[in-house]
């Protein structure tokens, strides 16, 4: 089965994205929503992120998702400490997840996908794609962030100039209905590409 990797920066609006593929009954497998999951459940990760950054990093057995961003999206070391923890778990549950599936094939949406090596492990890749500006003004609508905490993931993220390079396919996510119709010729290319393999 072929596992299609769908990225995109903060706010670029992957996650609609996959919401497309998956209207048209792909099945899709979201590594934020994952890794977030694992981070409640796992009392291996629990222990090790609070070694890392003490008892404040949970509130009971929940994380304090607010305190660990603000530690390493300004540091980059602890952030590469972090992912270590998550990142090899997400991927074990993906592939118990990918186990049970039985479409042609499936998305796997991930924040950073170029950036960790993880495109490598796809047959393809798409990178969703929008104006910096257009990004910053959807996440300050849809959270509380701030424009410097925007800012402070997004330079822990490749550019789009780069990114591009390295993608099957782009998505250029700025007016919703033609968002919809490039997720539609792109399913008609990947089961075409599925065909010759
Ligand atoms: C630091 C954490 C606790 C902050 O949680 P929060 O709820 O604020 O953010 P959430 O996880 O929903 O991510 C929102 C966005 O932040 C950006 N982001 C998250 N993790 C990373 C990262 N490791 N590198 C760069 N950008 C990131 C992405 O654009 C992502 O879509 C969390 O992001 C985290 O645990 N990150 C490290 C693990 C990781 O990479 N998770 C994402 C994929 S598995
Ligand atoms: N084409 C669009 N037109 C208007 N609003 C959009 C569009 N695409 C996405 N949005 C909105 O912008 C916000 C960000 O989109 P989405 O959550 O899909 O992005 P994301 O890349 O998955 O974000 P994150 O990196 O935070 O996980 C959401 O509130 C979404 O509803």
């Amino acid at each position: 089965m072929m596992v299609i990797g769908l990225t995109g920066g903060i706010g670029s609006g992957k996650t609609t994205v996959a919401g497309f593929f998956e209207e048209i009954g792909i099945p899709v497998y979201i590594a934020d929503d994952a890794g977030r999951r694992l981070m409640n459940t796992s009392k291996e990760i629990r222990e090790a992120v609070i070694q890392i950054f003490g008892e404040e990093a949970y509130n009971k057995k929940l994380p304090n998702r607010k305190f660990i961003a603000s530690k390493v999206f300004n540091d980059k070391g602890l952030l590469s400490r972090l992912n270590q923890i998550i990142h090899p778990a997400v991927e074990r549950d993906f592939n118990s997840w990918l186990s049970d599936q039985t479409s042609e094939y499936v998305i796997y949406e991930a924040a950073i996908l170029y950036e960790t090596g993880g495109y490598k492990k796809c047959d393809y890749s798409i990178l969703v794609t929008a104006p910096q500006k257009l990004r910053i003004l959807r996440l300050q609508k849809r959270d509380d962030s701030s424009v410097e905490e925007i800012q402070e993931r997004m330079n822990n993220q490749w550019s789009d100039e780069k990114k591009s390079q390295m993608a099957d396919f782009l998505i250029n996510n700025e007016e919703l209905a033609q968002t919809k119709l490039q997720v539609e010729h792109i399913h008609h290319e990947i089961l075409k590409a599925g065909k010759n393999c």
